[in-house]
């Protein structure tokens, strides 16, 4: 099913995209990593060698995601899957009450940009493309995979902005899949725990071991191949759609 698929993975040169990258290959399929040019995007390609392409991407420019479009079509001919993994993560209380001073407006506008408005200005672009598939015997053209956060639901003290933009990605995942219901292209949104990757490890090893302990079972980070199985399980099933997936051995994040 993955032989000759090609993927279009966003945040593709890090942590749970560049996992998702390395499994789609795997897996038979070709893979165009849009990422920051300041990301190491290029080397990972290099490293992956064949069936792969990385194109300079930030997620929220229209330029730059219509490039990467036209790349995958130049290089692998087609689009049948888009995996939005591209994100940041801020963190600051809504008011300062030490340093008398409100949440940095700017930050917050950028987390949503990035997150929120990134992953969509991915999907409306790739959409069209996916739509000219032939569908399969099922009437499917592909599928729109986005990751959201269990900071969606269980946002905690500093996370107003990052809460905020992986809500709203949880709040269009519906809404976007009944609109590309009769193109018969699927949208499913994960909502992963605490994975280990580049982003987590911005924090102290104290810090990520206290955190290991939130978690009911497995006690442990996730491992970035754990979210690259699940995207392999939604291409593979069809059933599902317009659903947002916790991915998080049941860990419901104190405040
Ligand atoms: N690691 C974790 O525990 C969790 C991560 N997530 C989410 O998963 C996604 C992937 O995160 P990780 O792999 O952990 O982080 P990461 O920091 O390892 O990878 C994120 C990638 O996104 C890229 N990126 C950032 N801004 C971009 C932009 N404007 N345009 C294009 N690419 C951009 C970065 O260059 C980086 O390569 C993020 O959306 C994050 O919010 C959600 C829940 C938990
Ligand atoms: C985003 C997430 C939870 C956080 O807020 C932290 C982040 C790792 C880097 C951070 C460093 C800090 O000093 C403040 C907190 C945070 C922004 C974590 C990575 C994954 C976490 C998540 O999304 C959980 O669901």
């Amino acid at each position: 099913m993955f032989k000759g698929l090609v993927g279009l993975v966003t945040g593709g040169a890090s942590g749970l995209g560049r996992a998702t990258v390395e499994q789609l290959l795997k897996q038979g399929g070709r893979v165009v990593i849009c990422d920051l040019p300041s990301s190491p995007g290029q080397e990972t390609a290099k490293q992956l060698k064949e069936n792969v392409a990385f194109v300079p991407v930030d997620v929220t420019s229209e330029k730059d995601v219509k490039n990467a479009l036209q790349t995958t079509i130049d290089k692998f001919g087609r689009l049948d899957v888009v995996v939005n993994c591209a994100g940041i993560a801020t963190a600051s209380r809504v008011y300062n009450f030490k340093k008398d001073q409100p949440f940095d407006l700017k930050s917050f506008q950028k987390t949503i940009e990035v997150n929120l408005i990134g992953t969509f200005n991915v999907i409306r672009l790739s959409a069209g493309l996916i739509g000219k598939n032939a569908p399969d015997a099922d009437g499917q053209r592909g599928v729109i995979v986005n990751t959201a956060s269990v900071a969606a639901f269980d946002g905690q003290i500093g996370q107003a902005a990052y809460s905020a933009s992986k809500a709203g990605v949880v709040g269009m995942t519906l809404p976007i899949a009944r609109d590309l219901a009769k193109q018969g292209i699927r949208v499913v949104t994960i909502a992963p725990g605490l994975f280990r990757t580049p982003m987590m490890e911005q924090l102290p090893e104290p810090a990520i071991k206290s955190l290991e302990a939130t978690v009911p079972f497995p006690p442990r980070l996730g491992h970035p191949q754990e979210f690259a199985l699940l995207v392999q399980s939604i291409i593979q099933n069809p059933m599902l759609n317009g659903e947002t997936i916790r991915l998080d051995g049941s860990l419901r994040m104190q405040p």
